[in-house]
């Protein structure tokens, strides 16, 4: 398959993390026999300096016309005054506005050989394989802002469209995990969160085989911790999927480790003239992506990480997974996909681990691990593939 990847390292440790998953891409393009073309663009404070806006036009044109967009995370104390006039954080949300990736997926697991490093005890982390499926488009990072002298607002603002689509989603997801979806809102006291749980229990009646709850934000968080392991696939809007999804990073042991997916719609099949089609380019021997290409934009869920940027210590685990995630969504290599999973478990499982998770290897020592199980994985399954061949 040939298909056009942007890449958007951003700020901090998003370039370390970046380049990393990157190096991933490239080996599974090596031994499948794929053929990706990495574009890479600006976002961010260094696009705030290069440009003096977070989402050049030149950036957002290529994410538009690619097949999959992958980024690192934007942010940093340098752009951080609270009256600074433009922040890297706009370019993010303009991103996936302009993408129409309503839908950001978060999963989680708790890997056994981590479960030591939570702070919880290691009884309540067994069996917890949980999907966040979090709205990503509107709310309150989009509502309208206002700032006088003494005091503030941040609208926030739902549609039934909005919310109708997001839980569409969640719902289908559900069907094919463990059929239960949790619904997390704030409806004792938030018009938009009522909004949310009666659109909710209407798209419910639809999925008769999906069982639903619907859970309120504040006691989601204490059960988060407390059972963790009841949940399967959970639906929220941004800022509660934001806050509580972060909170999750601490039973998988570190937000180094988690992945995510922002998914909009399958574009129609138009042939060749629509903007989602890979390039295929000339005497190209090489399948081009599917012709119905999911947008997604791939990004770890941690942010820039200020505190230990430039020092090559950063885990590149999340973005690595978030790459396992292009090729499984928006590029359909479900083996692929599963090779990169499977590399990344058996780093965790015997190591080396970097600082966050407890060991001392850095990002490059991890990444180098994950490559020898990448091709490891490989050999196996073509060793395997031969086996049932009866070839030579
Ligand atoms: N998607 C994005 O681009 C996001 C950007 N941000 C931005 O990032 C900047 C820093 O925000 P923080 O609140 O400090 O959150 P953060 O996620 O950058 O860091 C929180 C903590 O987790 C650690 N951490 C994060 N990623 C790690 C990794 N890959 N390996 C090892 N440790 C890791 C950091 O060292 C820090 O101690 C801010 O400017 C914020 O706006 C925050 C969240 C998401
Ligand atoms: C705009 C981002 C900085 C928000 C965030 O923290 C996230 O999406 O995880
Ligand atoms: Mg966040």
């Amino acid at each position: 398959m040939k298909a056009r990847i942007v890449t958007l390292p951003g700020d901090g440790v998003g370039p370390e993390v970046t380049a990393a998953a990157v190096a991933v891409l490239h080996a599974v393009a090596a031994r499948y026999g794929h053929e990706f073309v990495f574009d890479e663009q600006l976002i961010g404070g260094g696009a705030i300096d290069a440009t003096g806006e977070p989402l050049p036009s030149a950036s957002l044109a290529a994410c538009q016309a690619a097949d999959a967009v992958l980024l690192g995370a934007v942010g940093g104390p340098k752009w951080s005054d609270p009256n600074a006039p433009v922040r890297p954080e706009q370019g993010l949300l303009a991103l996936r506005a302009a993408l129409g990736v309503y839908a950001n997926l978060r999963p989680l697991q708790v890997h056994p050989s981590l479960a030591n490093l939570s702070p919880l005890k290691n009884d309540r982390l067994r069996h917890v394989d949980v999907l966040f499926v979090r709205e990503l488009t509107g709310g309150m990072y989009f509502g309208a802002r206002t700032r006088s002298a003494d005091a503030a607002t941040d609208e926030c603002r739902y549609t039934v469209a909005e919310i109708e689509r997001v839980v569409r989603r969640a719902f289908e997801l559900a069907r094919d995990r463990r059929r239960h979806v949790t619904s997390v809102d704030k409806a004792n006291v938030l018009e938009t969160s009522r909004l949310w749980r009666s659109t909710v229990q209407r798209i419910a009646a639809d999925y008769p085989d999906v069982k639903l709850e619907h859970q309120l934000v504040d006691s989601m968080a204490m059960l988060l911790l407390t059972r963790p392991n009841r949940y399967d696939v959970v639906v929220t809007e941004n800022l509660f999927g934001d806050i509580l999804t972060d909170e999750a990073a601490a039973l998988a042991g570190s937000l180094g480790l988690l992945p995510s997916a922002s998914l909009g719609d399958r574009a129609p099949s138009s042939g060749p003239a629509g903007h989602l089609l890979p390039a295929t380019g000339e005497g190209s021997s090489v399948r081009p992506a599917a012709a119905s290409t999911l947008m997604g934009l791939y990004e770890p869920i941690h942010g820039s990480a200020p505190d230990i940027a430039g020092q090559g210590v950063a885990n590149p685990v999340g973005a690595i997974l978030s790459a396992a995630l292009l090729l499984r969504h928006s590029l359909q290599l479900e083996a692929e996909a599963v090779a990169i999973e499977a590399a990344v478990e058996q780093v965790l499982r015997h190591g080396p681990h970097s600082r966050d998770i407890g060991g001392q290897a850095g990002t490059a020592e991890v990444l180098d691990a994950v490559l020898a199980a990448i091709e490891d994985h490989a050999d196996n399954a073509a060793a395997f593939f031969c086996g049932a061949r009866a070839c030579g």
